[in-house]
This record gives structure tokens, sequence and C-alpha cells, in this order.
């Protein structure tokens, strides 16, 4: 992991030495033999992305990876870089448990964001930190992230995992892109939009379960179901960094599934406002984990989606919620993914 000066870096991402929390028999997921993963480039969100600069007690520097066509920062980056600095504050006995977000300005990808994290309470179960990540002196986002001591309970319960084809048995986006770019008769304007969308150095492997048909009108599907993973490899590491990472990851294509009744329409105007997620069970992040995720509502030019986090065995990693702003267009062509 480069070194930053200045302190160091947050995230400590080996964490090597680092409590975990205890695991269940359940939560003995282990999909992938260490030996490949060893074999892998350790994964960009941890050694870059998340990888916080420190400048002075509870103030952090973050800089950018990958920056979507917006030209905004993603809002997945932010929290999960508010995540980071939330939790450097908090004893290695406490894991997040939730965290709630509002987008206030856009994200400038010209600049660092400075994370200023307030100890709000520090309670015997219970810790919360508030944290402002800061641009041009003004808040982009305002979260509060809380932190639960482990305490067992016989109230448990959860959904179920939908069932879906295995990743093993799907392909992955950038697969898919190649599949379309090898039809001689594709559209010249088509296949520059795939070409784009394949330089786009995204840090997370995604496999939709419905694989989009980038240049045809879609049946309206409700539903967006997709496994995903951070690129490259993580390790077991701590639970924080964990959720660090499926902050990042959740916001990714999410607020897109409230457009998915309405194949006719483009967004013209899309931004996230606020970001809201709730840890239930330990996970690895950088394991195949299933997305699934709805809109139960959309109206005056918003729009609400809700997510769910499965690890594969079935367990529900997180939840989540968001609410968007959507301005959009009719169109007879459907968005290219
Ligand atoms: C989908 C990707 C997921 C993401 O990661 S998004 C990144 C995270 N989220 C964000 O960056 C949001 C940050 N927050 C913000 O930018 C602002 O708070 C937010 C949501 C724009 C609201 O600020 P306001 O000052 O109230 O802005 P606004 O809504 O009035 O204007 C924003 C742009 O929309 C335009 N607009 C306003 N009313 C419109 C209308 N009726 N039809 C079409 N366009 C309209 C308005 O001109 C403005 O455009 P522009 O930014 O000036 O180019």
């Amino acid at each position: 992991m480069a070194e930053r000066e200045r302190g160091g870096s947050t995230n400590n991402c080996d964490h090597s030495g680092d409590t975990e929390p205890p695991k269940s028999p359940e939560d003995e997921s282990s999909e992938r033999p260490e030996a490949q993963y060893t074999q892998d480039l350790k994964s960009v969100l941890i050694t870059s992305v998340l990888n916080l600069e420190k400048l002075d007690v509870d103030l952090y520097r973050g800089t950018h990876h990958w920056v979507p066509r917006s030209q905004r920062l993603f809002g997945g980056q932010i929290v999960g870089q508010a995540l980071v600095a939330a939790a450097a504050s908090v004893s290695d006995n406490l894991y997040a448990h939730s965290l709630h977000c509002y987008f206030v300005r856009a994200g400038d990808p010209k600049v660092p964001v400075l994370y200023q994290v307030d100890r709000t309470r520090d309670g015997r179960s219970f810790t919360v930190r508030s944290v402002r990540a800061i641009q041009h002196g003004q808040p982009i986002l305002i979260c509060q992230a809380s932190f639960h001591m482990l305490q067992p309970s016989p109230l448990q319960h959860q959904f179920t995992m939908p069932v879906v084809p295995q990743p093993e048995d799907l392909l992955t986006v950038e697969e898919l892109i190649h599949r379309y770019l090898s039809k001689p008769d594709l559209a010249k304007k088509s296949r520059q939009g795939l070409n784009k969308l394949l330089a786009n150095e995204v840090p997370i492997e995604i496999k939709p379960v419905h694989p989009p048909h980038f240049y045809r009108l879609p049946a309206a599907e409700l539903r967006k179901l997709f496994w995903v993973r951070a690129r490259g490899y993580i390790g077991e590491g701590n639970m924080k960094l964990h959720c660090c990472v499926a902050a990042y990851v959740s916001d990714y294509a999410f607020l897109g599934t409230a457009l998915l009744p309405y194949p006719n329409y483009r967004a013209q105007f899309s931004a996230s406002l606020d970001h809201a997620m709730w840890f239930h069970n330990t996970f690895r992040s950088d394991e195949w984990m299933l997305y699934e995720c709805e809109s139960p509502w959309a109206g005056g030019s918003r729009g609400l989606v809700q997510g769910r986090l499965w690890r594969r065995d079935g367990v529900l990693a997180a939840s989540c919620s968001q609410e968007g702003v959507l301005r959009v267009k009719l169109v007879t062509e459907p968005s290219k993914l």
C-alpha cells in the first residue's frame, strides 16, 4: 500500500492485527480458496479510494479514482470515505450498523474532499459520529454513522434471498459488452457508446442476473438483480473496512432502479439526494454478493429505491435506501445501461 504523508492513512487497510467480530458457523463463507486471492491484485478500493490521508485529529483527505460521466463525484465514494473517517475514531469492538447521509452539493472531481468528524456521542453500547465532507469550504455531504457492540439476542429473522443463477453461470458487464461488440452489424454510435463503457475503470465487478439489452427497449422489469464484488483482493481484514467498501458498492447503478418501469424515458438529470444503510451481518465485500434492488415509488421528479445485499450463502448482509432526483425525457431508444 502506498504510504501517505502527514500522519499516515486512515483505513490502514491491512488491519491484520484487528479484532474480528465473532463468527457464527453460517458466517464462514469461503467461496474462493485463499490461494486464488493471493494471485489477484489488491483492490484499488483499499489501496487508494478508501485510504484516506490523516491531516489532523478527526480530519482526513480523500482523493478520487473513478469519476462518472456526469463529472460530479460518485456518491458511493463520498459515503464510503465518510464512513472510513467516522470508523477511524471508534474502538475495534464496535461495528457500523447504520448510516444516514444527505448529498447537499455536487462533488467537484478536480479537488480532493476533506472529511471532518464530530464525535457526537460515545455510549455504553452505541457510538455515533457525524461527518461533513467538504470541498471549497462548503459541505457536499453530511453523514451520521452509528456503531454498535455485538450483543446476541434470541430475536433473529430475515427475508429469504431470491433464487437466481450463481455468478459462475453469468457473464460480467465487460463480457456482455464484448459480446455485443463482436456483432458485425452493430451501429457505429452504439459501438462508440459501448467502448466508452468499457473504458470505465469502475473498481467493482458486476454480473447482471438479467443481462441488459444495451440497444433495445427492454421489457418492463421492476427489480434489478446483480452479483457484485470489489475488484481485487481485500481479505478477511476487518469488518469496518468491508462496510466502507459495501457503502461504495451500494450506490452503483442503484438509483437507475427507479427508471426500470419506464423504458421509454431517459434521465436528463439524475442525482442521489440521500443514502441510508443498515449492516446486519458479517460479509466479505471482495466475495460475490447479490444486490437486489427495487423501487417502491416515484413521483414529483423523485424516485425511491431500496436494496438488499445478500451473501451468497443466503445471509442478509445489508439493506440500503436512497431517494434521488430524476428529471426525464421521452426517448425511443433505451438507456445504455
Ligand atoms: C445517479 C448517480 C448516483 C450518484 O452518485 S449522484 C452523486 C451524489 N449526489 C449528488 O452529487 C447530489 C448533490 N446535490 C446536488 O447537486 C444538489 O443538492 C441538487 C440535488 C442538484 C439540488 O440542488 P438545487 O440547487 O436545488 O438544484 P436544482 O434541482 O434546482 O437544479 C439542478 C439542475 O437541474 C436543472 N433543473 C432545475 N429544475 C429543472 C426542471 N424542472 N427540469 C429540468 N432541469 C431542471 C437545473 O438547471 C440544474 O442544472 P445545472 O446543474 O445548472 O446544469
